[in-house]
């Protein structure tokens, strides 16, 4: 018996209560319509599903929202954060089969296409009576496409800073569409953003992008700044370009979304597939970004080198910067993995360096106890010292990006001074700067293989009609998340996390909770002073 149920989308929201034992929902992007049938997979044996207007669900950035309702013990709380289809503001869209299908590689797959309706839940740790939660459309080939190979002119662009794994991306895409789509008009759009509109473009092939892989930096080259909404979508349209492959950060992202936005009011039939990039892992909802492997992995050979020279001396103080403008996961990791760290400081975790519970005690005990120790100093962390010291607040890149001042001059500045003028006690200053050194090499094995199934979710999403999205793992799974899902907050490291909570664990380092105001006031006036003296002797 057919006990599926569909409803018209075009009229206002409806709310149906049902009760079969188990059912399934899928959503078609044909019909519009959003259909419930009994099935295996289980949302719950009795459920209340609203049914949203897609116009309304477009006005919510197409979030979908399922099986919401007041009563708990009725609800599983199933939400589904869709991403938008090219067929909600193109509906008479042709679809295609996928030549997937003829794939002599993909032939032997046990199950080639994703299921439209494979979700990949945000949390996984739940308790048995909590509901379902956020969850996002599975990444992965899909059955239909939407574009004929033919008729597909992608472009690729790089922006922001480096990282590790770029040029495996950019390789990816040219070579997944070129032997999984038989695509071959792909350009690369040079120098970022603005390179929409100020350059012209290079037509990438397999035999071009062959070997970019093992060299760090991007291929495509990039920027920062210079995003214009309209000039961009312009030479979309004018070049005749219908997918558009955007590598970058949080900052490239809100770019992307813009350009997804435009495009849709334009009508065009052209699919935004955005691909996380950053060092400092401050990409919300994904697990990890690609490069950051890298490197930690470099950092601690920054760390390494730290730890002998002090180990080598008396008294010796190693100080390691590392990046991480506005969260400090770099250090955090590179701490955490590397064992010779005394003490990580974060952009998160304030601290402060007089009296008890600061860092000069700190580090006094240690060279008392071990004669040496290290410091792993994330480049954002106590930029308020000397913003604050110097009255530099306000300054900004090119992409609106705080401006950082040198922590670790000042750091290494007012330890050698503290110890010296203060303690009379002579110290062995090492300071180590490899900030520029961890991002500028080629990925590892494992981010190679990350960047790669990175680029081919973009692709098959891309492909499949799929647009304003942003591909990345969420619980190891990859998916296809709302490009403002991501940029909605930053990832930071979060104090009362076990993961900072085991690094303080291991360093032992203070948690300066005891934070005094008065002695950041004593402290602040004693940074102007050394800032001061440091800028009249060009430190
Ligand atoms: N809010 C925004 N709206 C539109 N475009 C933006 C926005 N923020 C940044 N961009 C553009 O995105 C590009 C990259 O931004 P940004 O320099 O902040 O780097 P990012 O992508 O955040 O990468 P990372 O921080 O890892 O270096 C720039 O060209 C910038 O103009
Ligand atoms: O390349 P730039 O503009 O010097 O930017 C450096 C910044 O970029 C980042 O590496 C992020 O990409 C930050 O960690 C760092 O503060
Ligand atoms: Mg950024």
């Amino acid at each position: 018996m057919d006990l599926s149920l569909s409803s018209s989308l075009s009229k206002p929201c409806h709310t149906l209560s049902l009760s079969f034992s188990s059912i399934s929902s899928s959503f078609s992007h044909k019909t519009n319509s959003l259909q419930l049938l009994p099935s295996s997979s289980n949302l719950g044996s009795k459920c209340r599903i609203f049914l949203i207007n897609p116009l309304l669900s477009r006005q919510k950035d197409h979030k979908i929202r399922a099986a919401q309702s007041s009563n708990q013990t009725d609800d599983d709380g199933f939400v589904l954060e869709d991403v938008p289809h090219l067929t909600n503001f193109l509906p008479n869209l042709q679809s295609y089969p996928n030549p997937l299908q003829k794939s002599q590689a993909y032939a032997i797959v046990k199950q080639t296409f994703v299921s439209p309706e494979d979700v990949v839940a945000q949390k996984i740790v739940v308790q048995k009576d909590s509901p379902r939660g956020v969850h996002f459309r599975r990444a992965g080939p899909q059955e239909k496409v939407y574009f004929k190979s033919d008729d597909v002119r992608a472009c690729i662009v790089t922006c922001g800073g480096l990282c590790p794994g770029i040029n495996t991306v950019i390789r990816e895409l040219v070579c997944s569409l070129n032997s999984m789509y038989d695509v071959d008009d792909i350009l690369g759009i040079e120098g970022g953003y603005r390179g929409f509109y100020s350059k012209n473009t290079l037509n990438l092939t397999p035999k071009v992008v062959n070997d970019i892989h093992k060299r760090g930096g991007t291929f495509l080259r990039t920027s920062r700044g210079g995003h214009d909404t309209n000039k961009i979508v312009d030479n979309i349209q004018d070049r005749g370009i219908n997918q558009v492959y955007i590598i970058g950060g949080d900052g490239t992202q809100k770019g992307a979304a813009l350009i997804y936005k435009e495009v849709e009011r334009r009508g065009l039939q052209v699919a935004v597939a955005g691909i996380p990039k950053t060092i400092d892992n401050d990409i919300a909802v994904i697990d990890k970004s690609f490069g950051f492997d890298t490197a930690v992995e470099e950092a601690q050979r920054a760390i390494n080198a730290a730890h002998v020279e002090v180990e080598s001396v008396e008294n010796g103080v190693g100080i390691v910067k590392l990046m991480g403008r506005y969260s400090g996961f770099i250090a955090m990791y590179a701490t955490l993995a590397s064992r010779d760290v005394d003490c990580c400081l974060i952009p998160e975790s304030p601290f402060y360096l007089e009296g008890q519970g600061g860092l000069f005690e700190f580090i006094e005990h240690r060279l008392k106890e071990n004669g040496h120790v290290v410091i792993v100093l994330a480049e954002g962390a106590g930029q308020e010292y000397i913003d604050a010291a110097l009255h530099t607040v306000g300054e900004k890149d090119a992409s609106g990006n705080r401006l950082l001042l040198d922590n670790g001059l000042w750091l290494s500045q007012k330890v050698k001074d503290h110890f010296t003028k203060v303690q009379k006690m002579p110290i062995n200053m090492k300071y180590i700067d490899p900030t520029y050194m961890i991002r500028a090499i080629p990925s590892n094995a494992s981010d190679n293989i990350y960047c790669t199934l990175l680029a081919h979710s973009a692709v098959h999403g891309a492909m499949a009609g799929y647009t304003g999205f942003t591909v990345g793992p969420v619980n190891s799974r990859h998916a296809y998340i709302p490009i403002s899902h991501v940029t909605e907050a930053q990832n930071t490291v979060k104090l009362t996390d076990r993961m900072w909570a085991r690094l303080l664990a291991s360093t032992n380092q203070p948690s300066f909770l005891s934070y005094d105001p008065v002695i950041r006031e004593k402290s602040d006036r004693e940074i102007l002073e050394v800032i001061n003296d440091t800028k009249n002797s060009s430190i």
